[in-house]
């Protein structure tokens, strides 16, 4: 058994564990990190790198089919495979920067193993034991797969396996209507497939349903079926699958389910290190810290929180400054966004406008602004989408988007609740025309019109002024 001391140990070496890898030894920190699976963890090779690749593949399709802009329409000859094949080449091409072998030029030891914790100084990986000054656990999160009867009687994909997957679903049948279920719907019913989500209950509820009804009309305008309120009870079927639930049988070729993370806290033997832990993560403060074994601290899925590939990054900042720099550092989640890579995009950050009006009351201003006021979205014929920023004492507490770029445009406003900027900040700026971010700035206009344009004393100090002027 090799012993090894360090000052950090990493468990998983996904986007949150690569961060505080490369971050704490680019510093001058002895790290050690383990990783029992792909490097790169989730996002790179079953997570976000490969949806963005096959969602792009189906836009690409869709732009064929659609045709307009003067150009004629035509039904697409889609190479499902092919499709495969760009997602393939995209998490290739990306794998260079998380590999065992750059991290190993920054000085770190990289030990492919499962790692446990045997103390509450100690974790094991296969036959070294690491004694370290500070843990902390990466470990993510993995699909979850309900119990649901009759499941272990057909072939269940994941998205573990749904992008090796080389021949076209004839008719996909996707449990659960969250980002994973609507994602994963449009990029396949654009790539010729019959595509049915069944939800249990309301698809992307986290976000504005207001903004949501503009997606769900887009996806099923392109033929998603989506059913809503509809709990998945039974599964039935050979080659043929039969999804049963209170609002009818639905009958696919495959089936995905997208019902939601099981975090991977089990197996670490978290209780040997004494660090509280529950079904949703180890249990840390604000500081990423256990609150029962300071030494360890959890980063992304494993944490608890939101369970988003940016927050992992922003978790292994709060660490390195925390257990490499020992100077304080909290996580905080209101300048936090998130988008769903529909098309149109569906973006958040900060509060909607439902939570906003339970947490600020009369206080609150809802300012909006549509796409179809902006001229690059009329250019472009993407006039379909609309901002809405929620305001408080001119600051900005949220806002949500729906339409192109969301997941672009949402950055702005990450940016201004992150700085506590006012509403007078976002109209300072000046942005190039024709950009889709000018509906950022027309929302700032939306938001101070009404106290320029339709104020008495406004009018009557213009008319003094111009009596004056020279
Ligand atoms: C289909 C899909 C699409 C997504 N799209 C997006 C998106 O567009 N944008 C976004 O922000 N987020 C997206 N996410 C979420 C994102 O992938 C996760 O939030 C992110 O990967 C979490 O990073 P992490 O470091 O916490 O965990 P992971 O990336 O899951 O990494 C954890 C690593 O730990 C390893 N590990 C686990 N246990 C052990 C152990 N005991 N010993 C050693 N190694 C261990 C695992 O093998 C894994 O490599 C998506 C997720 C899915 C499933
Ligand atoms: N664009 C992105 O950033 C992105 C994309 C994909 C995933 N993710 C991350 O991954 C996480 C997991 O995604 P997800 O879509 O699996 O989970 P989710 O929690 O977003 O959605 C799961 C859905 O399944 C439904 N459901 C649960 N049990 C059901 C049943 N028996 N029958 C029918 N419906 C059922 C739930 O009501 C819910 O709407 C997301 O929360 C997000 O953090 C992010």
């Amino acid at each position: 058994m090799e012993r090894i001391k360090t000052d950090i140990c990493i468990i998983g070496a996904g986007s949150g564990g690569l961060s505080v890898a490369a971050g704490a030894s680019q510093m001058g920190a002895k790290v050690v990190l383990l990783e029992a699976g792909e490097m790169g963890g989730d996002c790179l090779n079953y997570g976000c790198v490969p949806s963005k690749a096959l969602i792009a593949a189906g836009k690409q399709a869709h732009a064929v089919r659609s045709g307009g802009y003067g150009v004629a329409p035509v039904e697409p000859e889609v190479d499902y495979a092919g499709a495969k094949d760009h997602v393939a080449r995209t998490i290739a091409a990306i794998a260079p920067v998380d590999s065992q072998e750059r991290f190993e030029g920054f000085g770190v030891r990289v030990i492919r193993e499962h790692g446990r914790f045997i103390s509450e100084t100690e974790v094991q990986a296969g036959d070294t034991v690491i004694e370290a000054r500070r843990f902390v656990v990466a470990t993510g999160s993995s699909p979850f797969v309900p119990p649901i009867e009759g499941l272990d009687g057909v072939e269940v994909h994941t998205n573990e396996t749904i992008f090796d997957l080389r021949d076209r679903p004839e008719h996909l049948l996707i449990i659960g209507g969250g980002n994973i279920g609507m994602e994963m719907a449009q990029a396949h019913v654009r790539l010729g497939c019959k595509v049915t989500v069944i939800e249990g209950s309301t698809p992307l509820a986290k976000d504005d349903p207001e903004l949501t009804a503009i997606v769900l009309d887009r996806l099923r305008a392109e033929g998603v079926e989506i059913v809503t309120g509809a709990q998945a009870n039974r599964v039935s079927g050979g080659e043929a699958i039969t999804v049963h639930t209170e609002k009818g049988d639905f009958t696919g070729s495959h089936l995905l389910m997208a019902v939601g993370r099981k975090v991977n806290v089990e197996g670490l033997d978290l209780d040997k290190a004494n660090v509280t832990w529950s079904k949703t993560g180890v249990e840390v403060g604000d500081d990423l810290r256990s609150t029962t074994n300071r030494r360890v601290y959890a980063v992304g899925d494993a944490a608890g929180g939101l369970q988003f590939t940016h927050v992992a990054g922003y978790h292994g900042g709060i660490v390195v400054r925390s257990a490499v720099l020992g100077l304080p550092a909290k996580a905080k989640t209101s300048h936090i966004p998130w988008s769903t890579y529909t098309d149109p995009e569906l973006a958040q950050v900060g509060l909607t406008e439902a939570q906003a009006r339970e947490q600020h009351g009369d206080k609150l201003t809802v300012v909006r602004a549509n796409y179809d006021e902006n001229d690059r979205a009329q250019a472009e014929a993407k006039t379909t989408g609309l901002l809405k920023v929620m305001v408080v004492k001119g600051r900005p507490v949220g806002a949500s988007i729906v339409g192109a770029q969301a997941g672009e445009m949402v950055g702005f406003w990450s940016l201004a609740i992150a700085n506590n900027l006012k509403m007078s900040a976002i109209s300072n700026s000046v942005l190039p025309y024709p950009t889709i971010a000018e509906i950022n700035k027309r929302a700032a206009g939306a938001y101070f019109s009404p106290k320029l344009f339709e104020s008495d004393l406004v009018k009557r100090v213009v008319r003094v002024v111009q009596r004056w002027l020279p």
